[in-house]
């Protein structure tokens, strides 16, 4: 009988890849100081592996996997290559400086990819021993991926297996490349895996889920249940198409339900609510109010019968504590008349460690919206750090004026500081916030594409706060730029100004603009 070594444990690792996969989602662009921010609160949360990025991909993604290695604490920081030395050698070159790489490389191994790549079934053992190989020789801790191994044959993904265990792989990940297959078949995918192939006792089996089906969460603790202990997720579930598996909902499954699922990680939970909220800011990508575990319904009851049977036993309608995730008692109301200690205080319930500046400047910010808004909620003050910007921007919005009704066209009057001369314009438009952007436009005159302009509210209410994600391109790089104000067009202006900020300081990602197919063609 084969001896499960792997399998026999209860302790399963978290591979987070929001910072490579869930920055693959059409648009999920982030700048190089906020992938650094999300690595280290990955990092500070227990992530056990971080892949951070695809260095060959652009100069971008290359520095920020090697800052990133630089900068990691406990988490082990890995790079992705494709099955070529050039890409190996550069993932190498920026993982190399964290206290543990890892390379990650992989290959299309399904018929159909075997068509793209051009190779027959032995070209392809011949290029994974030999990639894999050259891996391990830069490398101890080195991953094998067949990509789309769920649509590969099991023989032919047998013997892929078994070469790249045999050439130095540690560990062997199985993408479910696009949410294709099932619970069942994800379990006994990796249980004849673990049957058959020589030596895969040795390592650890990963399962890489995407939800095209919506069964990336199932699809991944099935694997699991078969024997696999590392899980490959991101956060929010951000990632390719329809994302990938989400990491709350694996953590929070293995938690909740630990009686059926007996496993472990290595994840502090209560970190969870602050990274889904920083990763849905930065990335842009709102989270949905019915999510599991980190959307804003999850804990929420307006039905009377719930909501009674809620005061007289939380568990009737709980099964796990807000508090878990890190969503705290509000204990504290915030309004006009608190002072900065209570701010701070509030800060820290919500995952923000504000130093003395940092404060201040967020002080300031926060009696400015509680002069106008009757009550601050938690999600006016998350909204808030998501509009803190630096102190030198090239471009500052001083003053705007809007008119705007039934009788076009609507104008704007705009001061804006550019490059600390202040200049001033009248411009019209096609409604409030495109007669502001042909303001800044032309006392900024610059070829960017306007990509995305996105508005949604903050809390209820007609003085909600409006948080405003803009995305701009130019020549190939895109720029995001965010802001929050009770007044829209305001944070229309500034998310806009925002991004071309980003613009200047050259703090963009190079665009691999999104193919998009429709059956209807
Ligand atoms: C399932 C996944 O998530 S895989 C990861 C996908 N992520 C990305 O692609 C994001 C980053 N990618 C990029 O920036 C670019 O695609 C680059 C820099 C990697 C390559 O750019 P280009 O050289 O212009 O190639 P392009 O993107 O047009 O095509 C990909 C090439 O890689 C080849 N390829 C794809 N996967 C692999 C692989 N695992 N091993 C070897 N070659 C591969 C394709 O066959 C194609 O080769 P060809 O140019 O000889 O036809
Ligand atoms: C690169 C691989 C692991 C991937 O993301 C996938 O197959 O989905
Ligand atoms: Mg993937």
């Amino acid at each position: 009988m084969t001896d499960i070594t792997t399998a026999q444990q209860d302790r399963v690792q978290i591979f987070d890849t929001t910072l490579r996969d869930g920055e693959q989602s059409p648009g999920a662009t982030m700048s190089h100081d906020e992938k650094m921010e999300i690595a280290g609160l990955l990092d500070e949360m227990g992530v056990d592996i971080i892949e951070a990025g695809f260095p060959i991909a652009s100069e971008g993604d290359f520095a920020a996997v090697s800052d990133i290695a630089k900068n990691a604490k406990n988490s082990v920081i890995c790079g992705l290559a494709r099955a070529n030395f050039a890409d190996i050698d550069r993932a190498w070159e920026a993982v190399k400086h964290a206290p543990r790489g890892r390379i990650h490389t992989f290959i299309g191994t399904s018929p159909l990819h075997r068509d793209i790549t051009a190779l027959d079934q032995d070209g392809m053992v011949e290029k994974i021993a030999a990639t894999v190989s050259h891996a391990r020789n830069l490398c101890d801790d080195v991953q094998w991926s067949p990509m789309d191994a769920t649509r590969t044959e099991h023989d032919y993904l047998c013997r892929v297996v078994e070469t790249a265990i045999k050439c130095g792989a540690t560990t062997i990940n199985i993408p479910d490349t696009v949410g294709y297959t099932a619970p069942r078949e994800s379990a006994d995918l990796i249980r004849m895996l673990l049957e058959r192939v020589p030596g895969a006792e040795k390592i650890t089996f990963a399962t890489h889920c995407h939800n095209d089906l919506g069964m990336a969460t199932a699809n991944a603790l099935a694997a699991v249940e078969a024997g696999a202990r590392q899980i490959e997720c991101t956060i929010n579930g951000l990632g390719e198409r329809a994302g990938n598996t989400a990491l709350e909902e694996v953590v929070m499954a293995m938690r909740v339900r630990n009686d059926i699922m007996p496993y472990r990680t290595g994840i502090d939970t209560t970190k969870i609510m602050h990274l889904s909220r920083r990763v849905s800011q930065v990335s842009g990508f709102a989270v949905q109010y019915n999510k599991a575990v980190v959307g804003k319904n999850a804990f929420l009851h307006e039905s009377g019968i719930h909501q009674d049977g809620v005061l007289k036993n939380v568990q009737t309608f709980e099964i796990m504590r807000p508090e878990d995730i890190g969503l705290t008692a509000k204990n504290i109301a915030m309004g006009k008349h608190s002072g900065r200690a209570a701010l701070r205080a509030k800060m820290a319930e919500l995952g923000y460690d504000l130093g003395d500046n940092q404060l201040k400047d967020v002080f300031v910010r926060f009696k400015a919206l509680a002069d106008r808004k009757k009550e601050v909620y938690d999600d006016d003050l998350v909204a808030l750090m998501a509009d803190s910007s630096a102190g030198d921007e090239h471009l500052k919005v001083q003053k705007l004026r809007v008119v705007c009704g039934t009788e076009g066209p609507q104008e704007a009057e705009l001061t804006m500081a550019v490059g600390g001369e202040e200049k001033s314009i009248d411009a019209t438009g096609d409604g409030p916030v495109d007669a502001c952007f042909n303001a800044v436009k032309m006392l900024y005159p610059h070829s960017a594409k306007l990509d995305l302009y996105q508005v949604s509210a903050v809390t209820e209410g007609t003085d909600a706060q409006a948080t405003v994600s803009v995305r701009i391109s130019r020549d190939g790089t895109v720029y995001t730029g965010q802001s929050a104000d009770t007044d829209t067009v305001l944070a229309s202006v500034k998310a806009y100004v925002n991004a071309l900020n980003r613009m200047h300081a050259g703090q963009g990602r190079a665009n691999n603009s999104a193919l998009q197919t429709s059956a209807a063609g």
